[in-house]
């Protein structure tokens, strides 16, 4: 057995057109008239072959293929496998993409391999083909069935017989007649087969394609070594599509694609793996990892095993890939190094028992693993039955083949001993001529005796001569079932898209609502803000109001004009005499009121205590007052809530305040009717009414939220004294709690239009997503028309074939029964064909006519998905307006955030200057009773002159 090294051949793609564009240069090209490749400035490979840009699908097909198919023929297993990075060209190489919309000069390996497999196939009369082919993926590593992909995954197997030939089991075989019918099987596969975008190709394929024809030769026993018996030849070309290794980084593939990166990558490392293994000299007799994956157990036998094969390298010329076009080249020069050891297989039979036991075996091993956990999965085991039941028909269906074979050889013994009989009759044959026409007569005979003998008694032989019709009715059947395969199918797409559709739209009706949702809780948001100006405008008014009335108030209780240009002209005190004037007679006033005058014997008109008892009285009056603000300041706030506020505004425009005073405090205060704060209220208002004439000023201090500080001054009998009243300062502590809750709503306003935000947004996504999904599966369905009308096209043209078929049959009976022939046989075999081909005529009529229903209905759901996806684009402009305003609200709460937040550090200011002026007062009130009891002391000792100015002085 010869060892044979697996050819490589380096096959370097032109610039795609986006490169151009982007101006990518090249950095690898051929050493010309040698068969070298150069990357970069001066690394260079040699392989078998290597081919440029510019060289065709034919020049690879020539080179590298054409020697492989003449192996095949000649009885040994081949192997095409394309790799390289993705992107680089393997699918349009192998040829293995959508083969009915190439043309002809653009045709990959595939095709062209067909067609001339047929064309010797017609060439060679001698032999008798059967041609069967089977087309496989490996995705994510399972196995998969692109033939009949209701197959399960789990019950195709890779298996290796006694001769280290790699068997599929499981798979379908569909027995072909020609090349176009291979071509519709490859189609089909290829459609079906795992392909998506990808930012490196637009069709990437997403998983290791093998699609294989397996040729049975029987030789012409005259052309065979055993002259003595038939010739069997079993012989396999597997093409094979490998998928793309990639970098993650440069593909951007995420989720399911970043899946399938990882697997192809993986798979594809154990391939270069067993290269390495291989090629390695010193690793003769090393374990070589087939194991490590499904693609490299698969092609076991193509690498290092007893097939002949050609690696194709793809690599692409751009400087942006010369990393992975460099690995490329490593590898595939590695791989030069492998050998392999192949042979002619013969006896198929053996093969074939090969197979089946190893089938039986695979079957043994399911019943056992069926039987192990019977228990847990009751429930499968109608699956597996159905799956025994399968496997049970393709058997089968195999013995029907068998059977048929038989008969076509038995036919044909029959023929040929005629022909030898007759040729005995022919006058004239030499002597070594007739002894071996003899030989062959004697060989028929035997042949004949063997074939009646293995097929039992003469009514079995009868039986036999019913099978064409037996096999015809199942081919018929098995039509029929792929028919209605196809259909069950079809209504399960039309099924599950229907129920994508209703989704789709339940989620728009939720859409929906959830912007209705919206769009109430922003009016609601532009009431609570309009209202919240309105209050604000209130407050102001109010605020200028109590303005003017305490101005107001102050100039008309003023003898000499306003309080504030008199407090320019005369701060702090008065003339004396006019002083203590106005103080007596106030003193008189509130002393009347307030109690019986006391008569005395002579009392002195500025006797000391008379005016001491008058600063008593209206110290007295004042502490009442600050003693009723005080109360006051001990009543609630009312603007804790919007609700309150909105309450209190209207109490307050039903119930308007009487007094200036009163309406100075502010608005946001409530104010009980105490009665007794009545009696000294009087008495301050009087008080207040003799401002003018008084010595001194006291100062008020009023505070409002808004406008902090407000200052009145009115004349009192002592000097400059800030008095800052509890009261206030216990309103600054509540504004300052108001603002705090004030800030708390807005922030939680803020935070509920944040999480409205982020609602929508994730919206927005899944509705964009959703648009994606949508383009996509229209997309799918539209491609699934092309193929379909293509598919119908095919059709058509077979139905038109079919017809002038017939139309042929049909003149050849009738020339036939206007002959009158004298051969009946001839006669019926022709009526017989003639009525097979009506058959298969109405039934390619039918298929055509169901595929058409299949493309309409399809070409309405991409029309559907279309309408909808503009409809949800519709949408998400809405949202996005929505999102802009929640976007501007979300500005507006936070501006407002921020303005309550200086408020409220205004307030903590102010509380604290507040404080220090109290603490100030206090010492002022606490000085002012010393200087009172100073002055107490020396009134029996200084006359009243003297007390008198000592009075005004102070
Ligand atoms: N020799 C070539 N001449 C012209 N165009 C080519 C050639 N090789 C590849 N292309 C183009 O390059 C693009 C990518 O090719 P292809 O899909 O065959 O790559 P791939 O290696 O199979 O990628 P993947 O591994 O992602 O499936 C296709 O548009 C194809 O038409």
């Amino acid at each position: 057995m010869d060892e044979i090294p697996v050819k490589v051949a380096v096959r370097i793609r032109p610039l795609l057109s986006k490169e151009i564009l982007h101006n990518h240069q090249v950095c690898v090209r051929p050493v010309p008239n040698t068969q070298q490749i150069i990357i970069g400035k001066d690394r260079v490979f040699t392989f078998d072959y290597v081919f440029g840009k510019s060289s065709t699908q034919d020049d690879v097909y020539i080179s590298c293929i054409k020697p492989l198919l003449v192996s095949l023929i000649e009885g040994y297993n081949a192997t095409v496998f394309a790799y390289g990075q993705t992107g680089s060209g393997k699918t349009y190489t192998i040829g293995g993409g959508h083969v009915a919309s190439v043309a002809d000069e653009e045709k990959g390996i595939i095709p062209r391999a067909i067609q001339e497999l047929f064309h010797t196939i017609s060439e060679n009369h001698n032999i008798d083909f059967t041609v069967k082919v089977s087309y496989i993926e490996v995705y994510k590593e399972d196995l998969r069935d692109l033939l009949e992909l209701e197959t399960n995954v789990k019950d195709i197997h890779i298996r290796e017989d006694e001769k280290g030939n790699t068997v599929i089991v499981g798979a379908k075989e569909c027995q072909v007649e020609n090349a176009d019918e291979v071509m519709s099987l490859l189609e089909a596969g290829s459609a079906v087969r795992h392909t998506s975008t990808t930012q490196m190709n637009e069709r990437s394929s997403r998983s290791h394609a093998i699609f294989t024809i397996s040729i049975c030769q029987q030789r012409d026993p005259a052309e065979s070594r055993d002259k003595n018996s038939v010739q069997m030849i079993l012989s396999k070309f597997h093409f094979v599509d490998l998928a793309g290794s990639e970098r993650v980084t440069k593909t951007g593939n995420t989720g399911e694609r970043f899946k399938e990166s990882i697997q192809i990558n993986s798979g594809l490392l154990a391939l270069g793996n067993v290269i390495s293994a291989l090629a390695d000299p010193k690793r003769k007799n090393a374990h070589v990892p087939y194991r490590d994956a499904k693609i490299t157990r698969i092609l076991k036998d193509s690498l290092g095993g007893n097939a002949k094969t050609v690696m194709i390298t793809c690599i692409s010329p751009s400087t942006s890939d010369f990393d992975e076009t460099l690995n490329s080249l490593k590898y595939s020069n590695r791989a030069r190094n492998i050998k392999n050891k192949p042979i002619v297989n013969y006896n198929p039979d053996w093969d074939r028992i090969d197979e089946m036991e190893l089938e039986i075996k695979a079957l043994r091993e399911a019943l056992q693993n069926q039987q192990s956990s019977r228990v847990s999965r009751t429930s499968q085991v109608s699956q597996d039955w159905s799956q025994e039941k399968n496997k049970i028909r393709t058997l089968e269906e195999q013995l029907a083949q068998f059977q048929l074979e038989c008969f076509n050889h038995r036919h044909c013994t029959e023929e040929a001993l005629e022909l030898l009989h007759e040729l005995k009759n022919i006058p004239g044959l030499t002597k070594p001529q007739k002894n071996r026409l003899h030989s062959w007569v004697a060989m028929a005979e035997e042949l004949r005796s063997d074939i009646t003998s293995m097929s039992g008694t003469e009514s079995a032989e009868t039986g036999s001569r019913e099978e064409p019709h037996h096999i015809t009715i199942l081919q018929l059947k098995r039509e029929l079932k792929k028919c209605q395969d196809a259909l069950a199918t079809d209504e399960e797409v039309f099924a599950r898209k229907e129920m994508e559709l209703k989704d789709l739209q339940e989620n728009i009706q939720s859409l929906l609502q959830e912007n209705q949702d919206y769009q109430k809780s922003l009016e609601e948001a532009e009431r609570t803000k309009n209202l919240q100006t309105e209050k604000l405008v209130e407050q102001q008014i109010l605020i200028d109001e109590l303005k003017n009335k305490v101005e107001e108030y102050l100039q008309n209780h003023s003898p000499q004009g306003p309080v504030r240009e008199q407090e320019s002209k005369r701060p702090h005190s008065v003339p004396l005499s006019h002083q203590l004037q106005m103080l007596t007679s106030s003193f008189r006033e509130s002393s009347s009121q307030s109690e019986p005058r006391k008569v005395r014997t002579s009392p002195p008109s500025y006797s000391l205590e008379r005016v001491v008892a008058g600063f008593r009285t209206r110290s007295q009056m004042l502490l009442d007052l600050i003693e009723e603000q005080d109360e006051v300041s001990h009543e609630k706030f009312s603007d804790h809530s919007d609700e309150e506020l909105e309450k209190e505004s209207k109490n307050k425009k039903n119930n308007p305040p009487k007094s200036p005073f009163r309406r100075s405090i502010n608005r946001t205060w409530t104010r009980r009717n105490v009665p007794e704060a009545k009696a000294v209220n009087n008495g301050t208002r009087q008080l207040f009414s003799n401002t003018g004439d008084m010595p001194g000023n006291i100062i008020f201090i009023l505070y409002h939220m808004n406008n902090p500080k407000y200052l009145y001054e009115i004349c009192t009998p002592w000097p400059v004294v800030s008095y800052v009243p509890e009261t206030v300062m216990e309103s600054v502590q509540e504004s300052q709690n108001l603002n705090i809750k004030k800030l708390k709503t807005t922030e939680l306003r803020l935070a509920e239009a944040r999480q409205k935000l982020r609602e929508l947004t994730i919206n927005i996504k899944m509705k964009e997503e959703l648009i994606n999904e949508l383009a996509k599966t229209s997309n799918e369905a539209q491609s699934v028309n092309k193929q379909y009308s293509m598919k119908i096209m095919q059709l058509e043209q077979e139905a038109d074939q079919a017809r002038a078929e017939l139309a042929e049959a049909q003149k050849q009976l009738q020339e036939l029964e206007n002959k009158e022939l004298r051969d009946q046989a001839q006669k019926a075999k022709l009526q017989k064909d003639f009525r097979k081909k009506m058959e298969a005529a109405k039934i390619k009529v039918q298929v055509l006519q169901k595929k058409q229903q299949d493309t309409k209905k399809l070409a309405n759901i991409s029309a559907q998905n279309e309408k909808y996806a503009s409809d949800l684009e519709l949408n998400i402009h809405n949202m996005r307006q929505q999102q802009a305003q929640l976007q501007k609200k979300l500005k507006e709460e936070s501006d407002i955030k921020k303005k309550l937040e200086l408020a409220v550090q205004k307030d903590q200011q102010q509380i604290k200057e507040l404080q220090l002026k109290n603490e100030q007062q206090q010492k002022m009130l606490r000085l002012k009773n010393e200087e009172i009891a100073a002055i107490r002391r020396r009134k029996s000792t200084s006359s009243i002159p003297d007390q008198l100015q000592q009075v005004s002085t102070l």
